[in-house]
């Protein structure tokens, strides 16, 4: 009895936030690494002589591994069997040691002749270090989630997530703001090696974390990481597989998030050729969407808390993102300042769904079941990831290229832009199809949260 009186370290506001930070610190690294690469898609095919289809297919192994050698499921088992400390750990070693691989692969190895597989050196073994990155990144982030969930349970749990996911966009941000000209001052490889020098301090941080983790666990005694909730169970696999709600947030999951991460990962090539927008200023715009997201996914959560809507939410996200990849395909507007609106209004959209979307999934599923649930929505999620560039980035060396210029091909986005604008269509029909099953499963995704 005289135990739990005692003043745990997750009381203290200041020791809870304080925690947070480090890990969000190791995030904000982790989703500036994702990002970087992709505004210098240009400078790539210059420098290093990539075509799109290779960037494509780096882009694309970010989810590789995660996909095909199911490493989020067996990331989540490990999570639950090992915990949050030796989890993040290796998430974190795992983000470094692929960062490391990458950065070698495009400095050292930048002018190896021979091929692997088809693809040159360089591009296979960037890829290779890219994909373990991946595994990292996304096993990090389940970790961090859950980490959020013991710290601040019973207390200001979502406003800590949102906190989290905004900081992580400053990393996206940033990454789309400094990667060309940073890549123009320096070496092409010099954002990669920030970031890798960003990651370890990550690493750093998330051993800094580890020691505070392991005092709370002391004084709580018993190990959260063994409760029930939260832990990953091949029976509820069954159960939620079975849950329609499940494949209807999982697709549009999918969809969504395929017609924006890949979308952004073009988007600073995209506004250079067909808006001709300066090349340093494009990765800045490119990033809008993450940027806005900083400031509005708090802002439209706090509506959902109060209001509900979250199916009609979704339904809006996603024919906005209709609208801007419809705009973006139509040859005949190329107005800079139309492109960049179309950004911020991504950008809205980019706030909008997820911030409807996650809270829908607790929901749909018992507290028991979340942590699975979550694994397999972003391992469905990363099927995306890992497709759409891959194809965006063949379809633009078959049927797009139009012209040269410095040593790089000219593309016509309009055909990309209409797989995207294909893929949204795709997306509201399902956020449609869950508005209807909340009617018939009575999931009270209407309603609000806060009564
Ligand atoms: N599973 C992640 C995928 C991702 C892509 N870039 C960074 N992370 C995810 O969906 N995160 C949620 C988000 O909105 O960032």
């Amino acid at each position: 009895m005289k135990e739990q009186n005692l003043k745990k370290l997750n009381d203290s506001r200041a020791i809870r936030w304080g925690a947070l930070a480090i890990v969000a610190f190791t995030m904000m690294a982790a989703y500036y690494v994702n990002d970087v690469v992709a505004p210098l898609k240009t400078m790539l095919e210059t420098d290093l002589k990539w075509d799109s289809s290779e960037f494509g297919l780096f882009t694309g192994a970010y989810s590789f591994l995660n996909v095909f050698f199911l490493m989020l499921i067996w990331g989540g088992l490990i999570l639950d069997r090992f915990g949050i400390r030796f989890t993040g750990k290796l998430a974190t070693i795992l983000m470094v040691l692929g960062t490391g691989l990458e950065y070698y692969a495009m400095t050292g190895m930048a002018d190896a002749t021979g091929t692997i597989w088809g693809y040159k050196v360089s591009v296979f073994v960037a890829s290779a270090g890219y994909s373990v990155f991946g595994v990292g990144a996304e096993v990090a982030g389940i970790t961090v989630t859950k980490m959020i969930a013991k710290w601040f349970r019973g207390k200001e749990m979502a406003t800590a997530m949102g906190v989290q996911v905004a900081l992580a966009r400053v990393g996206s941000q940033a990454a789309y703001a400094v990667a060309i000209p940073m890549a123009r001052a320096y070496e092409i490889t010099t954002p990669v090696l920030v970031g890798l020098i960003c990651l370890i301090g990550g690493l750093i941080a998330f051993f800094a974390f580890s020691v505070l983790d392991k005092k709370l666990d002391r004084q709580i005694e018993a190990e959260v990481d063994n409760s029930p909730e939260e832990k990953f169970s091949f029976k509820d696999v069954a159960k939620i597989l079975s849950n329609p709600g499940f494949w209807l947030i999982a697709l549009l999951c999918v969809l969504f998030y395929s017609c924006v991460f890949p979308f952004q990962k073009f988007a600073s090539e995209l506004m250079i050729s067909k808006y001709g927008i300066d090349e340093s200023v494009a990765g800045f715009f490119a990033g809008l969407p993450a940027l806005g997201a900083l400031f509005l996914t708090p802002v439209f959560g706090g509506m959902v808390d109060k209001r509900g809507k979250a199916a009609s939410i979704m339904m809006l996200g996603a024919a906005m993102l209709i609208a801007v990849h419809c705009i973006y395909a139509l040859p005949f507007i190329t107005s800079s300042w139309i492109a960049i609106v179309l950004m911020i209004v991504l950008g809205i959209a980019f706030s909008l769904v997820p911030s409807a979307m996650w809270p829908s999934v607790a929901k749909i599923f018992p507290a028991h079941q979340l942590g699975t649930a979550y694994a397999l929505i972003f391992f469905i999620q990363n099927i995306g990831l890992w497709g759409i560039p891959t194809l965006i980035g063949i379809v633009l060396d078959k049927y797009c290229v139009v012209g040269k210029a410095n040593g790089a091909n000219l593309y016509d986005y309009t055909l990309p832009m209409c797989i995207f604008t294909g893929i949204a269509v795709l997306s509201l029909i399902i956020a449609f199809a869950l508005k209807v099953a909340d009617k018939k499963f009575g999931y009270k995704l209407e309603e609000a949260n806060i009564k």
